[in-house]
C-alpha cells in the first residue's frame, strides 16, 4: 500500500487548513439537462476562477475542460454516476487507474445506501477503496441514505446520515460526502459518529445562497472538513464570486456576513 502517496495527493486537495472547498459539476449525467451547466467550458472557467481546492468532474471533460487549471486545482475524478431514470443507483464509469492516468488528486465514488441494492452498493465501494490503496489515492465517497427501504419523512433523519458517514470509516474512505442534516445539533452528531472527514454537498439547485454560506459555516463549526457544492455553484450568475465567498468562510475562518459582503462585492447584487 502506498500510503506516501495518498498523503502527498490529501497535502495538494487540502492544501489551506486541512478543510475541503470543492465544486462538482458532475451532475448533467446523474440528474439530467441543466441549462446553466451546458456551456461546461464556461462554467469550469469561472469556478476555477475562484480558487477552488478541487473540482469533481467525468473523465471525458478532463482533457477537454479541466486540463488548463492543472496546478492550480486538483482533479477529483468522478468514478461513478447515478442517473435521472435511476437514481438511487450509482453505477461505476472508470477505474481508479485512470485517475492515476489523468493525474487526479482524488477519485470519488456514489453510494446510496438503505436501498435493496446496498449490499452491491457498498461491495463496490469497498473493491474501489482496496484499488485506491494500491495507487495510494485517497477516495472521496458520496454516500446518502435514500434508498427505497428509507421511508421518504426519515430521508433527512441524522441517525441514517450518522450510519452513512460511519459506513465510509469502516469500508477506508478518507473523506464522506453526505447531506446537512438541517441544524448544527443533529449534524454535530453525525461528524462524532465517525472517523473520516466529513464534507457536506449543497442539495438544490441554490437560489438562496446566503442559506447556503450559512450552512458551510455552521458544518464547520461543529467539525465538518468543508463543502463539495454543485448547483450552489454553477447555478449561480457569477460563480467565481460565489467560491471566493466560500473560501473566505473554508479557509479565513470568514463570517457568513463577511462572505456576503464579499459576495456583494463581486457582484454588485443585494442578497438578504
Ligand atoms: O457533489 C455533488 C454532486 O456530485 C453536489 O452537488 P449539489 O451541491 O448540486 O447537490
Amino acid at each position: 500500500m502506498s500510503f506516501f502517496g495518498k498523503k502527498i495527493r490529501l497535502q495538494r486537495l487540502l492544501s489551506g487548513n486541512g478543510r475541503l472547498l470543492s465544486v462538482a459539476v458532475d451532475q448533467a449525467m446523474a440528474r439530467g439537462i441543466f441549462e446553466e451547466l451546458m456551456p461546461i467550458q464556461r462554467k469550469v472557467d469561472e469556478i476555477a476562477s475562484g480558487g477552488p481546492d478541487g473540482i469533481t468532474i467525468h473523465k471525458g471533460l478532463v482533457e477537454s475542460c479541466f486540463a488548463p487549471f492543472a496546478g492550480k486545482t486538483s482533479l477529483v475524478l468522478k468514478c461513478s454516476t447515478f442517473s435521472p431514470w435511476q437514481p438511487n443507483y450509482d453505477a461505476w464509469v472508470t477505474s481508479v487507474l485512470e485517475g492515476v492516468r489523468m493525474g487526479a488528486d482524488a477519485v470519488s465514488l456514489g453510494c446510496i445506501v438503505g436501498g435493496d441494492d446496498q449490499p452491491e452498493q457498498i461491495r463496490n465501494l469497498g473493491e474501489f477503496v482496496a484499488e485506491a490503496n494500491t495507487f495510494g489515492m485517497p477516495v472521496i465517497a458520496h454516500i446518502y441514505p435514500r434508498g427505497n427501504k428509507i421511508p421518504e419523512s426519515e430521508k433527512m433523519d441524522w441517525r441514517h446520515h450518522a450510519y452513512a458517514v460511519r459506513l465510509g470509516a469502516e469500508l477506508g474512505v478518507d473523506i464522506v460526502k453526505t447531506h446537512y442534516t438541517g441544524d448544527p445539533q443533529s449534524f454535530s452528531k453525525v461528524i462524532a459518529s465517525t472517523t473520516c472527514k466529513v464534507v457536506v454537498a449543497g442539495g438544490d439547485t441554490g437560489n438562496d445562497i446566503l442559506s447556503a454560506f450559512q450552512m458551510t459555516k455552521d458544518v464547520l463549526d461543529v467539525g465538518g472538513a468543508g463543502i463539495t457544492f454543485g448547483r450552489f455553484v454553477w447555478n449561480n450568475q457569477n460563480p467565481t464570486a460565489v467560491v471566493r465567498a466560500l473560501s473566505h468562510i473554508i479557509h479565513k475562518d470568514g463570517s457568513v456576513q463577511e462572505a456576503a459582503q464579499l459576495y456583494e462585492d463581486l457582484t454588485k447584487t443585494k442578497i438578504s
